[in-house]
């Protein structure tokens, strides 16, 4: 579906924001994965058509046998793309339906018509069509990310891109915004980026770890935790023994659990020192991954 090869860009600064990316992005959704500031928005901007790219290449299939050079084909690939970005703002005192509409005709929609009927079509999709008439800024955040996607479904778009959609939102509203991104990803290729594990685990079949402008690691997080099948550890700690923990053994993470600290450690075989052996999750792969590469660096 898009094809990215050796992506670089390097900022006014020096920043190296991606060194170097190369990933086969297929249908459905595909989570991109990564701390704040590994790159992710500089990718997704790249691919929105926002920003250039110093060199590389990204192809998208255009869905009748045919390719888009998405950096050179700005216009080709604007008709096939939706896009909600992380910093997406509304205008606070119009209403849902009124900059949906003008959002609509930007899009092209000129005929009234067909356009109500898209407009209305997708409130209702996301689930705003009662709170059409209320000004955006009394949207809560939820309300605000799934009017975001209603504007970024608008033309019918093959590829959605959503940058950190979920930070900010509280559980039941993250929760209600993955499930109707899970239910677009059945029609359209969905890249999520995110630096929330949960995010991916929940709903992507297939993924990517992005560090410092690096792919890490990339294909189905099932494949991931598997690899990593009999090697993490866990105990529950006291907090003062931590400092001695970390020296010994190769901590991936630690979560307080009712003031103890609990930690999950990577070891090829049984570290000893009263460690039981868990099944890894997608957090331990990702901790894993970056502690590799922090060592690497
Ligand atoms: N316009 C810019 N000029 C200079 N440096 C930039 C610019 N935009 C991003 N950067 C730097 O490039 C790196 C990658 O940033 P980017 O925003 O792509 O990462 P991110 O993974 O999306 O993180 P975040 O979630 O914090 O936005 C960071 O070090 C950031 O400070």
């Amino acid at each position: 579906m898009l094809t990215i090869r050796d992506l670089s860009k390097t900022y006014a600064n020096g920043v190296h924001a991606l060194a170097g990316v190369s990933l086969d992005i297929p249908q459905g959704m595909f989570g991109l994965l990564g701390p704040n500031g590994a790159g992710k928005s500089s990718l997704m901007r790249t691919l929105a058509t926002l920003q250039d790219a110093d060199g590389g290449s990204a192809t998208l299939e255009d869905g009748k046998g045919g390719t888009i050079d998405v950096l050179r084909d700005r216009d080709a690939v604007r008709r096939q793309l939706g896009y909600l970005p992380q910093d997406f703002g509304v205008y606070p005192k119009v209403s849902a339906i009124e900059l949906l509409e003008h959002f609509a005709i930007l899009k092209g929609l000129t005929a009234k018509g067909p356009r109500k009927e898209v407009v209305e079509g997708l409130l209702a999709q996301v689930n705003l069509w009662e709170v059409r008439k209320r000004k955006l800024g009394t949207f809560s955040g939820g309300m605000r990310q799934r009017f975001g996607i209603a504007q970024a479904l608008l033309g019918d778009p093959r590829l959605v891109i959503v940058d950190e959609p979920t930070a900010g939102l509280d559980p039941e509203e993250r929760n209600r915004f993955l499930n109707l991104l899970a239910e677009i990803s059945e029609r359209v290729a969905v890249i999520l980026s995110t630096h929330i594990v949960e995010d991916v685990t929940d709903l992507c079949p297939t993924m990517a770890i992005l560090n410092r402008g690096q792919v890490l690691l990339s294909g189905r997080p099932v494949d991931a935790i598997d690899a990593l099948s009999r090697q993490v550890w866990r105990k529950q700690i006291a907090k003062s023994e931590l400092a001695d923990y970390e020296a010994r053994h190769t901590v991936l993470s630690k979560r307080l659990v009712a003031g103890h600290p609990v930690l999950h450690v990577f070891a090829s075989d049984a570290p000893g020192d009263g460690f039981e052996q868990v099944e890894p999750d997608l957090e331990d792969v990702y901790f894993r991954q970056l502690r590799q590469h922090a060592k690497a660096a």
